[in-house]
């Protein structure tokens, strides 16, 4: 399906034949990647006295129980709940789905023991683009971060001004390839939550964070079309799906 869109009084075409998956998918067990020092997530049958709900166990259906946290298992979206005494819901909060997007891919620089992207670096990228959605690789970008076992590795993160720079850019939907926008270990500080998500006091309830995406290496820097779509939990994250599509002139 081909569909015209006009952006900014300027019109594009979009394939929406050709998505661009950058969710991790969920698999039960090891192969998973694993943030926050939990154990892998696991998909199994329903088990009832001598009845296990596999058809390969004899059962006439396969019937899974899903174990996982949308934290540390894979590609997730949160809300502000995730830092609030009140769990606000991701799912109330996110109300609509197609956006503007800006690919950028950013080399982690050395910070006293740390990796970290400055607000220089994310200004020389996203240069005068003004997306709805801010889409980061980071470096470097093999496969293995689709099974990577993050705990105790002090990823590299946002320095807040820079998390700071991005919203006042306009953006509202922060998508990373990292288990957090934050130092693994901040004494709580949360620098960058807190930078993406208050403003002068007052709560952007509209602004999202999306966690632990993968993006291909065949996918270049620059604009796009993202559908960010999540389960429909009542939570403070759910497991997303955010696809990209190319907006051909
Ligand atoms: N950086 C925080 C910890 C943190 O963010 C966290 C700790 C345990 C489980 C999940 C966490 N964050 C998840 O998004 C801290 O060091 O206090």
């Amino acid at each position: 399906m081909q569909a015209k869109i006009t952006i900014n009084q300027t019109e594009y075409s979009v394939d929406f034949s050709k998505p661009i998956d950058l969710s991790i998918p969920v698999i039960s067990g090891e192969e998973n990647p694993v943030a926050w020092y939990l154990e892998a997530p696991k998909i199994e049958p329903v088990k009832e006295g001598k009845w296990v709900a596999a058809v390969e166990q004899g059962s006439v259906v396969n019937f899974n129980n899903v174990y996982l946290n949308p934290h540390a298992h894979g590609t997730h979206t949160e809300c502000v709940g995730h830092i609030t005494e009140k769990v606000h819901s991701i799912n109330e909060h996110l109300k609509t789905f197609m956006f503007t997007a800006e690919v950028i891919t950013l080399v982690p620089e050395s910070f006293a023991d740390d990796l970290v992207f400055t607000k220089k670096q994310v200004a020389k990228a996203l240069a005068s683009n003004t997306p709805e959605a801010l889409v980061i690789r980071t470096l470097p970008n093999t496969s293995s971060k689709k099974s990577r076992k993050w705990s105790h590795t002090n990823w590299p993160y946002l320095m807040a001004d820079a998390t700071a720079y991005i919203k006042e850019c306009g953006v509202k939907h922060l998508l990373i390839d990292l288990p957090s926008v934050d130092r693994e270990r901040d004494e709580g500080v949360l620098a960058s939550h807190k930078a993406w998500w208050y403003t002068g006091g007052k709560i952007r309830f509209d602004a999202t964070i999306t966690e632990m995406i993968y993006v291909p290496h065949t996918v270049k820097d620059g604009s796009y079309i993202l559908n960010l779509q999540i389960a429909s939990f009542e939570n403070d994250a759910a497991p997303s799906k955010p696809i990209l599509y190319t907006l051909e002139s």
